[in-house]
């Protein structure tokens, strides 16, 4: 699952977890964004943040891993990058690529995405406030998944936090707390 986590949420983790349970996935790997180049036009945290952030909220899942390639790779961040990434790490896995239904509705206007359903299975899932639709994708390699809705985002945390309201429960415990010991989110 790829995402820019800033900060991550129980939305995301719910999806993973759906998604895990509901097409029996040995391991979900959440790959932080090194440089979410759609998001230019807004203040993103340093990577490192969003990085340790995504740890410290999968740690205690057995299943959950945390993956530093498009952190570490220069540049704007590209899911076919990742994919070939993964791949090359990974060469006997099938790779599954979890997005809520707002990404998946512009995958076709990501870079090299003809090539993309080549190298994973797409598994869109629900988000309140977004149609979930595979109109125009790869039957084959796209599944779509109903999964509990969970009205976060990441934008309202960070408004949240700015504003001195609490976060408590819509992140768990420990990003709350790191959020708090670095101060993250208090600018625009
Ligand atoms: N509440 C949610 N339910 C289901 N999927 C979600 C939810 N929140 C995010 N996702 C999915 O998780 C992936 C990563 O999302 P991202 O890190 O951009 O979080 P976000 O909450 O959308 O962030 P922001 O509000 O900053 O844009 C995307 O595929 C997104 O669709
Ligand atoms: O490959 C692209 O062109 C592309 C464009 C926008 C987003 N993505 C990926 O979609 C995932 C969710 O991104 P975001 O920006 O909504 O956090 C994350 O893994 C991004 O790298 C990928």
């Amino acid at each position: 699952m790829g995402g820019t986590f800033d900060p991550i949420h129980h939305g995301h983790l719910v999806a993973a977890s759906e998604a895990a349970a509901l097409l029996d996935l040995d391991e979900v790997v959440f790959v932080p964004t090194g440089q979410p180049y759609r998001k230019d036009d807004r203040r993103v945290s340093e990577a490192e943040h969003r990085y340790l952030m995504t740890v410290i909220a999968t740690a205690s899942n057995p299943s959950f891993t945390v993956s530093r390639v498009d952190v570490d790779r220069d540049g704007p961040t590209y899911t076919y990058d990742t994919l070939v990434d993964l791949d090359a790490q990974r060469p006997d896995d099938d790779l599954f690529f979890i997005t809520g239904a707002d990404a998946l509705a512009q995958i076709l206007s990501w870079k090299d995405a003809e090539k993309l359903f080549d190298l994973a299975h797409f598994v869109g899932v629900t988000r309140p406030g977004h149609a979930l639709s595979d109109a125009g994708l790869p039957e084959d390699r796209v599944t779509l998944l109903n999964v509990p809705a969970m009205a976060i985002s990441s934008t309202d945390c960070r408004q949240r936090t700015r504003s001195g309201q609490p976060v408590w429960y819509l992140v768990p415990d420990g990003v709350v707390q790191y959020i708090g010991k670095y101060d993250l989110y208090k600018e625009q």
